[in-house]
């Protein structure tokens, strides 16, 4: 699949997100990472921001929810006009039916796994699924290292998706950069989150296309 770039707005300015949203208009999508400081230690934005956004800016929305109770908040982001809504493996307790009501919302449907998260045991849900997001660092905080230990597990995600159809998107997200970017894109991902590598470039525009060049040379 053509190579996507999401570019997670942690990294912009909070005070002035329509300018930021407006600064990638190359961007796929709008990376929104809502945060609550139970599931992660940190917090963002929540239910008004979204709407607020949504009305800001043509892009779509992809929220990425690392709250503890996605079951309850999550139908709403879809409601909230996201064109895409995560929930956590770890933090769902009831995956199947959160997933269909964001669906049933008219959003894609996403489940993120931790660093340490397996993907085997996910592997039935994959029905439910448009986008299974691999976390390259833990939740929580922009500007963080990429871990290579995640790169096997891009790879077997791959394997999964090319098994029930190839249909459900790979995401990446965290320490994704002109140079990470590749090896990620190599392993299979198709989705690509990048915070730093695209706020803290002097033209987020230009790091866009740089990442998107480079992750599709290494798709090859
Ligand atoms: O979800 C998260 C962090 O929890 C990410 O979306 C980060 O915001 C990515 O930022 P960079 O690592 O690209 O700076």
């Amino acid at each position: 699949m053509a190579v996507q770039i999401s570019p997670s707005i942690l990294a912009a300015d909070f005070a002035r997100l329509a300018d930021e949203a407006a600064a990638v208009p190359n961007a796929d999508w709008l990376h929104v990472d809502v945060m609550d400081y139970h599931f992660v230690p940190n917090l963002t934005l929540g239910l008004p921001v979204v709407e607020a956004l949504r009305k800001a800016t043509a892009t779509p929305l992809d929220c990425h929810l690392m709250i503890a109770d996605p079951d309850r908040w999550a139908p709403q982001y879809a409601e909230a006009g996201a064109g895409s809504v995560t929930i956590h493996a770890e933090a769902a307790k009831a995956p199947v039916r959160t997933l269909r009501e964001i669906r049933a919302q008219g959003a894609r449907a996403g489940l993120a796994l931790n660093p340490a998260t397996a993907v085997e045991p996910y592997e039935d849900l994959l029905p439910e699924l448009d986008m299974l997001l691999l976390m390259t660092v833990e939740p929580g905080f922009g500007g963080q290292k990429f871990l290579d230990m995640v790169l096997p597990k891009v790879r077997r995600a791959r394997e999964l998706v090319r098994r029930h159809g190839g249909r459900i998107w790979v995401q990446v997200d965290g320490g994704v950069d002109a140079e990470t970017i590749g090896r990620c894109a190599e392993a299979g991902a198709d989705v690509f989150v990048a915070g730093s590598a695209v706020y803290g470039a002097s033209d987020p525009g230009a790091a866009i296309d740089e990442l998107r060049a480079a992750a599709t040379r290494a798709q090859g």
